[in-house]
C-alpha cells in the first residue's frame, strides 16, 4: 500500500492518452480535471519533452497555445510508460495513422477500456475509426468505447461547457469511463450504438468541408442550412444501411456535432471547406486548415463505402469531385440544385 494510501488519500486513476495533439491534450486536460493521473504519449520525445518542462506547470505549445494543463498530467514518449498501471486507455491519433500505430502497439494494450477519439474513414479500407481499433488492436467489442461529439478542442482545453457520447456495445463499460471524464463542465451521455456514433463523427466532417465550401463560395445562410440538413439527411441514410440507429443522428454525434463544426471557425474542416470554395487546392485548403482535417481523406471513403451499401450522398459525390480537382464549388452546386426532385428526409 502506498503512503497516500495509507493516510487515506484518495487514490487517483491512472490513465493513458495516446496522442498529443489538440484533442488528445484536451481530453488529458478533461481526465485530470476528473481526478485522474493522465500519461500523455506524444510520439516526438522533444514534445514530451516540451510539454513536462515545467511539471507544475504542463503545457502542450504545438497544439495548445496558451493552455495550462493540470500538474497532474505528465508527457512521455515511451508507449509502455504511459501504458503502465492504467485503468483506461485513450485514442487520440488522427485516423489515417491509427492502424499502424495500434499494430505497433500490439500486445502491449492492458485489458482495460479503450477509448477512441478520431473522426474519419480509413481511406485503404474503408474502415470506420472503432472498426479499425477492433481489427488492429484486438481489444474485444465489448471494451472499446466511440467518444464523439460537438467538441471544439479548444473550447474544451477553456473548461467551456460541452456535452460529449459515449457509445458501447456494453452500457456498464460506457457508464465507468463515464465515471473517469465527468466534470463541472463535460457531460458525457450514453450510447450503445457505436457504430453510428462512428459514422456520424466521420461524416459530420465532409459536412463541414461542404457547408464551408458553399461559405467559401459566397452563399448565405438559407444555402449553408440546405447543406448541412441534407448532409445530415445523407449520412442518416448510410447510418440506416450499415445498421446504425436512427436517433443517434438526431443527438448529439449527429446534428449536435455539425451544427458546433459548421458554425464555428475553431473547425478544421470547415475552415478547408472556405478554402476549397474560395478556389484553393486541396493542398493550399490542408494548409488553411491549419491541423487535422479529416474530411479531406475520408470524404473519398465515405462515398466508397456508400456506394457499396447502394446508398445515394450527393453531397459526399461533390465533396470528392472538388477534393480531386474534377469540378469547381460553382458547378458542383449547380448540379446539387438540378438532381431530381426528392421527398424531404433521410
Ligand atoms: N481537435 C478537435 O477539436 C477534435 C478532433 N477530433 C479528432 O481527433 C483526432 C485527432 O485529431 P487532433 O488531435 O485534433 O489532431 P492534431 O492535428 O491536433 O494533431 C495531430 C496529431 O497526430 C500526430 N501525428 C501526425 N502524424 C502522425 C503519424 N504519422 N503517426 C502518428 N501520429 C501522427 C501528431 O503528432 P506530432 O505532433 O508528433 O506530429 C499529433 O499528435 C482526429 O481524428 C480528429 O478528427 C475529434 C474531436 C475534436
Ligand atoms: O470534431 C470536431 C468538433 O467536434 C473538430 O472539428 P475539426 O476536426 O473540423 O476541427
Amino acid at each position: 500500500m502506498t503512503a497516500a494510501a495509507h493516510q487515506g488519500a484518495p487514490v487517483r486513476p491512472r490513465v493513458a492518452v495516446l496522442g498529443a495533439g489538440a484533442w488528445g491534450s484536451a481530453m488529458a486536460l478533461v481526465l485530470a480535471d476528473a481526478g485522474a493521473d493522465v500519461r500523455l504519449w506524444a510520439r516526438r520525445p522533444e514534445l514530451a519533452a516540451r510539454i513536462g518542462r515545467d511539471p507544475l506547470r504542463p503545457q502542450n505549445p504545438d497544439y495548445l497555445p496558451g493552455v495550462v494543463l493540470p500538474p497532474t498530467v505528465s508527457a512521455t514518449a515511451d508507449v509502455g510508460v504511459a501504458l503502465d498501471g492504467v485503468e483506461l486507455v485513450v485514442l487520440a491519433v488522427p485516423l489515417q495513422r491509427l492502424r499502424e500505430q495500434l499494430t505497433g502497439w500490439a500486445g502491449r494494450i492492458p485489458a482495460v477500456p479503450v477509448v477512441s477519439l478520431a473522426k474519419g474513414v480509413e481511406t485503404a479500407t474503408g474502415r470506420f475509426a472503432t472498426e479499425v481499433v477492433l481489427e488492429a488492436s484486438g481489444v474485444p467489442e465489448d471494451r472499446v468505447v466511440a467518444l464523439s461529439g460537438p467538441n471544439l478542442a479548444a473550447e474544451i482545453a477553456a473548461r467551456d461547457p460541452a456535452a460529449t457520447v459515449l457509445a458501447c456495445v456494453d452500457e456498464d463499460v460506457a457508464h465507468r469511463v463515464a465515471d473517469l471524464c465527468t466534470t463541472p463542465v463535460f457531460r458525457p451521455y450514453l450510447s450503445t450504438d457505436r457504430i453510428g456514433v462512428d459514422i456520424a463523427g466521420a461524416c459530420k466532417n465532409v459536412v463541414a468541408l461542404a457547408v464551408g465550401i458553399t461559405e467559401g463560395a459566397g452563399h448565405g445562410a438559407n444555402a449553408r442550412a440546405a447543406i448541412l440538413t441534407r448532409g445530415l439527411a445523407e449520412t442518416t441514410r448510410l447510418g440506416l444501411a450499415l445498421g446504425a440507429n436512427e436517433s443517434t443522428f438526431a443527438g448529439l454525434a449527429g446534428v449536435g456535432d455539425l451544427v458546433a463544426t459548421c458554425a464555428s471557425p475553431l473547425s478544421r474542416n470547415h475552415r478547408a471547406g472556405i478554402a476549397l470554395g474560395r478556389g484553393a487546392s486541396t493542398a493550399e485548403a490542408l494548409l488553411a486548415a491549419r491541423g487535422t482535417a479529416e474530411g479531406v481523406a475520408s470524404a473519398p471513403a465515405v462515398l466508397a463505402r456508400a456506394r457499396a451499401a447502394g446508398v445515394r450522398m450527393p453531397i459526399t459525390v461533390e465533396v470528392v469531385a472538388l477534393v480531386e480537382g474534377r469540378t469547381t464549388a460553382a458547378e458542383g452546386a449547380e448540379r446539387l440544385l438540378s438532381r431530381t426532385r426528392t421527398l424531404d428526409g433521410p
